[in-house]
C-alpha cells in the first residue's frame, strides 16, 4: 500500500451542519459556507459551490440530512411526505453527473425503515457514502496507476481531485498514486475554460502535493501530445452509459480525439455511483447549458465583444470507441463496450 497524505475535504459535516469550501473562491480565498437547509444546499451545487460528480452525490445526501431534520420538526410523523419538495430541488440542482441521483436514491431507499428522528440514520449513511467514495478512490489511484508506464508525463482536464470527491480525487487519486511510485514524473493540466477548474483548482492541489504541474490553454494540448510528451490523458467523469461512452468536462471529447491521432492513451477513472446502466449510450444524457455570461465574461468583467452571442454546454461526451480503459472499484474495463459494463454492473447494481 502506498502512503496517503491527503487530508482536504471539500464536504464535511460540523457543528451539525454542512459545511462546503467555497469552490468559487480558490485558490485565494478560503472560505467555508455552513448549510443548514436542503433549499440552500440545492443553491450551493447550482451555484459551483461545491462540483465535481461525486462531491455533488455526497453534498445532496448531506441535503437529504437536512430535509428530514426540517420535516421531522415540521412533523414528525408526517415528515416522508413534507420531505418531497427539498429532494426535487436537490433533484434540480444539476442535470448532468448521475451520482446526485444516486446518492437521492440510496439516502431515500432508507426512509421506510426509519421509526421516529430520521436525522441520526440518514446522516450515518450519508457519511458512509463520503466514506465508501474516499475508499474507492483509494483503490481506483492504484488500480489506474498500475496501467501507467514508468516516469513520463500525463495530461488531466479539469479537476477531479479532493475537491470534486469525497477525498483523494478519481483521475488525480491515480495521478497521485503514479507520482508517489515514480511513474509519473510531470503533470500538465488544462486551464478549463470557462470555470478554470484546471487553473485554479487542479494546479492548488497538486502544489500542495508537491507534484510538479504545468498548465495550459486548451488549445495548446494537440501541440503537447505532438511533442511526445504525454503517455496517457486521465480523466473523470459525470455520466458513464452503459456502452462506456464518457460525459465528462467540456473540451473532454477533444483529447480522445487528439490522444487517438497522437498514439496516446486514454484512461476514465470514476466510481460505480458515476455509472448509468439506465442509458444504452451518451447521447441520451442530458447536457447542461450553463450562462453565457461565463463565456461572455471573466471574474465579473466582460471580455467578449458586445452584442456576441455565446455557447456554454459544460460537458461533452467521449464515444467509447475512443477510451483504452474505465478504471471503476468494481474493476477495469478495457476498450468498453456493453458487454464489458454489463459483465461488471449488471450483477451489482
Ligand atoms: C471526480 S470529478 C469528475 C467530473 O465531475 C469532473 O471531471 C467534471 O467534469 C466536473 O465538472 P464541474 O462542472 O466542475 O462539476
Amino acid at each position: 500500500m502506498t502512503q496517503h497524505h491527503d487530508t482536504l475535504r471539500a464536504v464535511t459535516w460540523q457543528d451539525n451542519k454542512l459545511q462546503l469550501i467555497d469552490q468559487r473562491k480558490l485558490p485565494h480565498h478560503h472560505e467555508i459556507l455552513s448549510l443548514e437547509t436542503a433549499q440552500a444546499t440545492a443553491q450551493a451545487i447550482h451555484d459551483m459551490v461545491v462540483r465535481g460528480a461525486p462531491a455533488i452525490g455526497i453534498t445532496a445526501a448531506y441535503g437529504v440530512v437536512l430535509a428530514a431534520r426540517e420535516a421531522y420538526r415540521q412533523s414528525p410523523t408526517d415528515w416522508m411526505a413534507l420531505i418531497g419538495k427539498d429532494i426535487e430541488a436537490l433533484a434540480n440542482s444539476r442535470p448532468t453527473a448521475v451520482n446526485l441521483f444516486w446518492a437521492l436514491r440510496q439516502m431515500q431507499a432508507l426512509f421506510p425503515q426509519i421509526n421516529g428522528d430520521p436525522e441520526p440514520v440518514l446522516l450515518a449513511a450519508a457519511q458512509q457514502i463520503q466514506q465508501a467514495d474516499i475508499a474507492a478512490n483509494y483503490f481506483m489511484g492504484e488500480l489506474g496507476a498500475s496501467y501507467l508506464p514508468q516516469g513520463k508525463s500525463v495530461l488531466t482536464h479539469c479537476n477531479t481531485g479532493s475537491l470534486a470527491t469525497g477525498g483523494y480525487g478519481t483521475a488525480l487519486g491515480v495521478i497521485r498514486n503514479g507520482y508517489a511510485t515514480g511513474k509519473i514524473k510531470h503533470v500538465y493540466a488544462d486551464e478549463t475554460r470557462p470555470w478554470l477548474q484546471g487553473a485554479r483548482l487542479t494546479a492548488w492541489e497538486l502544489v500542495q502535493d508537491q507534484i510538479p504541474v504545468t498548465l495550459l490553454v486548451e488549445g495548446a494540448a494537440a501541440a503537447l501530445m505532438r511533442q511526445g510528451q504525454v503517455a496517457w490523458v486521465i480523466v473523470g467523469a459525470d455520466r458513464i452509459t452503459a456502452n462506456g461512452d464518457v460525459a465528462n468536462k467540456i473540451g473532454t471529447y477533444s483529447l480522445a480525439v487528439l490522444a487517438r491521432y497522437h498514439g496516446i492513451k486514454f484512461m476514465v477513472v470514476a466510481p460505480s455511483s458515476t455509472v448509468d446502466m439506465q442509458l444504452a449510450t451518451g447521447q441520451q444524457i442530458v447536457i447542461e447549458e450553463r450562462l453565457k455570461e461565463e463565456v461572455l465574461r471573466l471574474n465579473g468583467q466582460t471580455i467578449a465583444a458586445t452584442g456576441a452571442l455565446a455557447w456554454n454546454p459544460v460537458f461533452d461526451v467521449t464515444p467509447a470507441e475512443l477510451i483504452d480503459v474505465i478504471i471503476t472499484e468494481k474493476g477495469a474495463i478495457e476498450n468498453p463496450t456493453t458487454e464489458k459494463m454489463q459483465a461488471v454492473f449488471n450483477a451489482s447494481l
